[in-house]
């Protein structure tokens, strides 16, 4: 297995750059490569065949996107289009690219010059890195503590499906940080890593990251959940979010709504991990989030590209679900847990949360 030891992203200055330079997420567990995308196609390439992945760093990358296209001399607007329309469902993805491209904007506006607005614009980009590595390690101190009142005698039992530790952060990840807070704090019993059909972003992502960290972890298939959950083997159940509605309704990998049905029918906590810039005020329940569909191809074939429904299937391949507030014990984010069953505590963290009115805007928001 790789070192571990790559950063995730990193700005490459020139002269080999200007370019954003991404540990390639395809390549994982067993091959730590990185893939320098010198100008913004190859970036937009890189996301959507998720080389890079998983919420907030979609923002951070995005951002930095913009700063690239800065840099090269690009039609700045355009190629924050094209970012932000890379992926539909991460909000963080538009945020991270709009806040950016809205720091340029001032920056020229304000006699900054090409040089100087980009730089504004790469400045961004590195704020936001270094925000998340700190809401990271927010989250992580906030869903520990939770956990350890809610399970006093440690022991844990925690499942996760799809993939948010540090592959997904500009720090040590969502989910997975408080996973690895348990973890140092002597608390985890194991780690249930659901395998995360189709692209296997637990059993690639999740699995080498608990392994690096030396977690006891054991990786299932999705659908061996439910008899886990049968089993009594299952605590508590922490994921990541893409958005989160204002209602509290999560969009996740998809396969995190069964999972939050077995966990009410278990009465197991299910926890739900994501910085505030994953709050969307703008979608007020579940059905205004959009969810992308991915290709039948993906379901039909193996990794290896080897068929394995009969030629011409169709599928049925959403990339997310999402998650009634009902069924979600906590949200959990670097500034604390709320239920969203509590509507005052939902409507608090929507006003924390610039995500929405960044997202969809031309980038001119009043501030
Ligand atoms: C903090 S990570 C939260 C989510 O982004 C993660 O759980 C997830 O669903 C990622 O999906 P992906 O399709 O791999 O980008």
């Amino acid at each position: 297995m790789a070192d571990q030891d790559l950063p995730v992203v990193r700005w490459q200055e020139p002269p080999a750059g200007p370019a954003v330079v991404l540990l390639d997420q395809t390549r994982l567990p067993f091959e730590e490569v990185e893939l320098a995308c010198t100008e913004v196609p190859a970036l937009v390439g890189a996301i959507r065949r998720l080389s890079v992945r998983g919420a907030p760093l979609l923002g951070i990358v995005g951002a930095y996107g913009v700063a690239l296209a800065a840099a090269r001399g690009a039609d700045v607007p355009a190629a924050a289009e094209l970012l932000a329309e890379a992926r539909p469902t991460a909000v963080n993805l538009a945020y991270g690219v709009r806040r950016a491209e809205r720091a340029h904007r001032a920056a020229a506006d304000g006699g900054a010059g090409p040089e100087g607005a980009a730089a504004a614009a790469l400045a961004e980009a590195r704020e936001l890195h270094e925000e998340d590595a700190r809401a990271s390690a927010s989250m992580a101190e906030h869903g520990r503590s939770l956990l350890a009142g809610l399970f006093p005698g440690g022991g844990l039992r925690i499942l996760t499906h799809c993939n948010t530790g540090r592959l997904v952060s500009g720090g040590e990840g969502t989910a997975l940080a408080v996973v690895l807070a348990v973890h140092r704090a002597g608390a985890l019993r194991r780690l249930w890593v659901d395998e995360t059909r189709p692209l296997l972003q637990g059993a690639r992502l999740t699995a080498y990251e608990a392994a690096g960290h030396g977690m006891p972890y054991s990786v299932l298939t999705d659908n061996a959940a439910g008899s886990l959950f049968a089993a009594g083997e299952v605590d508590a159940v922490l994921i990541g979010a893409d958005r989160i509605a204002a209602d509290g309704s999560v969009a996740n990998k998809v396969g995190s709504y069964p999972l939050a049905v077995l966990a009410r029918y278990h009465r197991v906590p299910f926890l739900v991990v994501a910085p505030a810039t994953t709050v969307d005020p703008e979608a007020a329940d579940g059905s205004a989030i959009v969810v992308e569909q991915r290709p039948a191809r993906e379901v039909t074939e193996s990794a290896a590209g080897v068929r394995a429904a009969p030629a011409g299937a169709e599928a049925y391949n959403p990339a997310f679900d999402v998650t009634p507030p009902e069924l979600v014990t906590a949200l959990v984010t670097e500034h604390g847990a709320v239920s969203p069953a509590e509507r005052d505590s939902m409507a608090q963290l929507c006003s924390m949360s610039r995500s929405g009115e960044l997202r969809s805007g031309n980038g001119m928001m009043d501030s």
